[in-house]
């Protein structure tokens, strides 16, 4: 599903009214009448209930006019709270005040002398508040009235529920300059706008509801907008059903180049994502004095003992062996605990140019290209690098806050500038691919943040790729998964004590609630 810009959100409502000749006013119907069906699917019955409805001057308190009108007319008690002079509406949004007029209900209005008594009544005494303050029309930031109206609203007990966008949400962003409402629903049109998608804006929206108004097909899936929302049906749709004549050799072999002395877990978090993503076999190449361990703890995993420095890290000596491994390998994958020394960052920098198989790089794998990053140009196959903001402020030699303001466009920057798909990790991972197209993943938590999370990811993403996915969707593939098991995972045990190792038992789940979510 694509993901807009309030520009191209505006720019699809144009074409489907003037090229389609879709009445606005019929996109404003169909807009209040979906978020009354999820009003309805989370209020029960509506007959006798209380709505507050704060409504703003432009086109998203159209919507809430609509709202009011079909919540009225199936028996609820609307409390409606204009936040401008009613003769400050425009459009279809003032034909809908006038017929919500014309029904003879009232209209109270903020701004006048007891406004904000009316609405501190109204708050204590409603089941849901619908927020239709601002839109996709909204910049900068609210006065100091409306800012007391929305943190009233935000500390008020009553369920809120978002029409298009939070008030005072960024739509291209997901950022805000000032107060701000923070929803438990939010029901968007057409498409979810970046800010939707993107922290802190996804936190603020709450459950996100995506509903059709009736736009024509062509405008909401123009390849012309180039970022998608990950989905559980859209990932689901890449994997083919295991055929029941299957053998191993058929889901492919990675071979993981990961671990030194003191990060063995690194190495093995990352084979076992590997496996876990459905990989056939997996070798695991470590410094040789680590084999035995590795291979005690690992039933399902080959071992591969190479040479080793003196500090137990992967030695220039196995460059070759590594290389003559790959050629019998589908994917691989390399850098997980490699550790950080010059040695280290040397063979490195001299095995990627050599690589003919599709490879991640991650960890300390990047780490060792660190002012060298130009050297992927070289690579004779393609490249996924899963690094996070600090790997990335390192390769691009900008500071983490940079990359963080606009984490989309830096990836995309970067997987154009070195032609390789880019998984910028974090809340909202990003997956930038060489051609410019970007996906934005939803699944995942906080309690993910926690040490080997990123190996799991790593080996998971080889395994889709020795499975024959295109890198693209390996990554994407990949990243919605092991956020989904980090989901699942959280949802079992809780956030604060959930470690690496509980992602990895919970990822068959996740491919499971995946198949089924559909
Ligand atoms: N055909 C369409 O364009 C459709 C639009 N829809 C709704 O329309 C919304 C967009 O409508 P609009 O473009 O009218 O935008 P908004 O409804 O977000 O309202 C913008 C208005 O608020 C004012 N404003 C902006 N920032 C402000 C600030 N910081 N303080 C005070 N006032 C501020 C603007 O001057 C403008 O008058 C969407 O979010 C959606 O809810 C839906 O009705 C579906 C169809
Ligand atoms: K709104």
């Amino acid at each position: 599903m694509r993901v807009v810009t309030a520009a191209e959100m505006k720019k699809i409502d144009q074409l489907a009214v003037e090229q389609y000749g879709i009445p606005g006013i019929i996109l404003m119907e169909n807009a209040g009448l979906r978020a009354v069906e999820v009003i309805e699917s989370l209020a029960g019955p509506i007959q006798g209930k209380t709505f507050t409805i704060l409504v703003g001057k432009g086109n998203n308190g159209g919507d809430g006019l609509v709202v009011a009108r079909h919540l009225h007319n199936k028996g609820a008690r609307v409390k409606l709270l204009l936040a401008v002079k009613p003769d400050d509406l425009q459009g279809d949004a003032r034909i809908n005040l006038n017929i919500w007029q014309k029904m003879s209900q009232p209209v109270f209005q903020i701004n006048q002398t007891n406004g904000i008594n009316v609405l501190k009544m109204a708050l204590l005494n409603t089941h849901m508040v619908v927020d239709a303050l601002f839109g996709t029309g909204f910049r900068g930031r609210v006065n100091d009235k409306l800012g007391q109206v929305m943190n009233m609203v935000n500390a008020s007990p009553a369920p809120v529920i978002s029409i298009d966008i939070p008030s005072g949400l960024e739509a291209d962003t997901g950022r805000s300059h000032g107060p701000c409402i923070r929803a438990a629903h939010t029901v968007t049109f057409g498409l979810p706008k970046v800010g939707l998608v993107l922290e802190p804006g996804a936190t603020y929206a709450g459950t996100l509801h995506i509903v059709d108004i009736s736009l024509p097909k062509v405008l909401t899936e123009s390849s012309e907008i180039y970022r998608q929302l990950l989905t559980a049906e859209g990932v689901a749709a890449w994997f083919a059903p295991r055929k029941p004549d299957s053998h191993k050799g058929i889901y492919g072999r990675v071979l993981v180049v990961a671990g030194c002395r003191g990060m063995v877990g690194a190495a093995r978090l990352a084979s076992m994502g590997a496996l876990r993503a459905g990989a056939g076999l997996v070798t695991l190449a470590l410094p040789g004095s680590l084999q035995p361990v590795a291979a005690s703890q690992m039933d399902e995993v080959m071992t591969l003992g190479l040479p080793e420095t003196g500090e137990g890290s992967l030695a220039g000596a196995a460059l070759d062996l590594i290389l003559e491994r790959c050629q019998q390998a589908d994917a691989l994958v390399l850098g997980p605990g490699i550790g950080t020394e010059p040695e280290t960052r040397q063979w490195v920098q001299e095995l990627l140019p050599q690589l003919a198989l599709p490879s991640v790089i991650d960890a300390d794998g990047l780490n060792a290209l660190a002012g060298a990053a130009e050297l992927w140009k070289q690579a004779k196959a393609p490249m996924i690098i899963t690094p996070h903001p600090g790997e990335l402020s390192r390769l691009l030699n900008t500071p983490v806050q940079e990359i963080q303001k606009d984490r989309i466009e830096t990836a995309r920057d970067a997987a154009h500038q070195w032609k390789l798909v880019t998984v910028l990790k974090g809340a909202g991972t990003v997956i930038a691919t060489p051609d410019g197209d970007v996906y934005i993943n939803p699944t995942g938590n906080p309690g993910m943040a926690t040490g080997g999370s990123g190996d799991i990811l790593a080996g998971m993403t080889a395994s889709l790729l020795a499975q024959g996915f295109q890198p693209e969707r390996a990554a994407a593939a990949a990243v919605y998964l092991h956020g989904l098991a980090g989901d699942l995972a959280a949802r079992e045990l809780g956030q604060a004590g959930m470690i690496a190792g509980d992602i990895l038992r919970y990822v068959p789940a996740a491919f499971k609630s995946m198949e089924e979510g559909i």
